[in-house]
């Protein structure tokens, strides 16, 4: 502030000082300039200063807006003698200043560690390649133009994985509203987690029939495990085959991989496949945010449908030509990679980020991770010990899950696209049910496999504003909704 007139004042320090000079009586006379003062000026005082008349701008800022009186009805608020000026320690501590503390570092020195990761997992696939372990990191912290480097460490010496081993533990008889299916729990050597495989194969119930296509099972599982296994133990973990019952325990014996069907193999499709993950909102509590829950459903549902074939020409049939039907078989691989792999915890901190505007994938860079952090190395090895490394089809509009098994060396011979039933049934005659309930209607699927909570398809704006930025941002391989593209489906 510079008033360059003859009024003296060496040092104006307190903002009523000011407050006097702007809005006194008559215009203030300075002689020289005041000094440069950085302290805060009160905006109050400023806005005194602007209003309208003196006499009333040094009255307000004195007693109404005195920082002091927090309540101007309180009793003697306005009594300057009672008052005592507040610590203002204990004022900060009242109201916390709301700070925005960004937990990123600048996009150039993110973009700089990525650059410098990528060429150190090129240097460890070597190192791998070489028998070495250990992986050096550089944290550079500080512009990178000057390149500060502020530490640098040998990344945990962490023993490189060794090769990936599932193991699958023990396997049991599920039955479930679309049949039953064989549970398998595996162990791996990579994660402590205890994946799944829930494989539709009934035919493997009828012990004494002849199975056209060849069971899926668990190579690990039918193994043997000890030499002093025995018998019992094999049966508890589910090494059995057929039906147990009280009266009925055939343990399995290892299997010798020259399983030979009876039928021409090209005749039988390949088994359909589902690489599901966990996702605890949609599948326990029945969240209409996502879809999985309902995807779960559907793809088991999917599985277990009969398939129909042409009858081999070993099987008395009535006609040589009339195609036959035989279970539907398959397998959901069920990977505990809850919330595309960031967690529970980050995707609820998620829903909150999406609840403010963002769209998924955005709220997970937004908490630091990527879009999608899921790995599928596990469930290419479970689905080679069961047998299903040669062909399946696979449910999925994901390009990314279809890229990410064909590297493990899954065949993959057909996608079978899932389309949500929320978007089938708008233009599908099979909703058949329509009822009203706190002003919304649902839509009733009734047709077969709609077992969730609270009903058959899930629906709503936070669904369709899901699927679309899984369509138009993560490059989902499904036609948006909008003409009758689904009604056949
Ligand atoms: N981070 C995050 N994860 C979510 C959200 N909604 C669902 N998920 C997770 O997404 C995963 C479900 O993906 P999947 O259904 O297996 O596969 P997909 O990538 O959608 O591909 P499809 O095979 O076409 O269904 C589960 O792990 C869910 O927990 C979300 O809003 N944020």
């Amino acid at each position: 502030m510079i008033l360059d007139n003859e009024f003296a004042l060496d040092q104006v320090t307190s903002d009523l000082e000011l407050l006097d000079i702007l809005t006194g009586p008559s215009p203030p006379v300075l002689q020289k300039r005041l000094p440069r003062r950085d302290a805060d000026l009160d905006p109050l005082l400023l806005a005194a200063a602007a209003s309208s008349g003196p006499h009333v701008t040094r009255n307000h800022y004195a007693h109404d807006f005195f920082p002091g009186v927090v309540d101007p009805r309180e009793e003697s608020s306005y009594d300057w003698t009672r008052w005592q000026a507040e610590d203002p320690k204990a004022r900060q501590e009242r109201r916390p200043r709301l700070k925005y503390v960004s937990r990123q570092a600048p996009r150039s020195q993110r973009l700089k560690k990525e650059q410098d990761e990528n060429k150190e997992n090129q240097g460890a696939a070597v190192r791998e390649s070489t028998g070495e372990t250990g992986a050096a990191t550089t944290d550079v912290v500080g512009s990178p133009s000057q390149g500060v480097v502020i530490s640098t460490t040998v990344e945990d010496a962490r023993p490189a994985l060794p090769a990936l081993e599932v193991k699958c533990m023990a396997r049991t008889r599920v039955p479930t509203p679309h049949g039953p299916v064989f549970l398998h729990l595996y162990h791996n050597n990579h994660d402590k987690k205890e994946h799944l495989a829930i494989v539709v194969d009934p035919a493997q119930l009828e012990e004494s029939a002849h199975s056209i296509a060849p069971p899926i099972r668990s190579r690990s599982l039918d193994s043997v495990w000890s030499e002093d296994e025995t018998e019992m133990d094999r049966i508890t973990r589910g090494a059995y085959v057929g039906r147990l019952s009280a009266t009925s325990r055939t343990p399995s014996t290892p299997l010798d991989g020259t399983h030979t069907s009876p039928a021409n193999d090209d005749s039988i499709p390949s088994p359909l496949i589902r690489i599901h993950s966990e996702c605890f909102t949609g599948e326990t509590i029945g969240s209409m945010r996502c879809d999985c829950g309902e995807q779960l459903d559907e793809a088991i549902r999917q599985i277990c449908e009969p398939i129909s074939i042409p009858s081999p020409p070993s099987t008395p049939s009535p006609s040589a030509n009339t195609p036959m039907t035989i279970p539907g078989r398959g397998a959901v691989i069920y990977l505990r990679q809850e919330g595309r792999g960031i967690g529970l915890l980050s995707k609820i901190r998620a829903y909150n980020l999406q609840d403010l505007g963002h769209d998924t994938v955005t709220a997970n860079l937004m908490l630091g991770h990527k879009a999608d952090e899921r790995g599928y190395e596990i469930a290419g090895a479970i689905m080679k010990d069961l047998g299903l490394g040669e062909g399946v089809r696979l449910l999925t509009n994901n390009p990314d899950k279809m890229a990410a098994l064909e590297r493990e060396g899954i065949k993959v011979v057909e996608r079978v696209p899932m389309v949500p039933r929320s978007w089938k049934c708008r233009q599908h005659d099979q909703v058949s049910v329509h009822y009203q309930t706190n002003m919304e209607e649902v839509v009733q699927v009734t047709k077969k496999g709609a077992t969730m909570i609270g009903g058959g398809a899930v629906y709503g704006e936070d669904l369709d504003k899901y699927l679309r930025t899984k369509v138009l941002r993560m490059g989902h391989m499904l036609p948006l909704i909008g003409g009758d593209e689904y009604a056949d489906l």
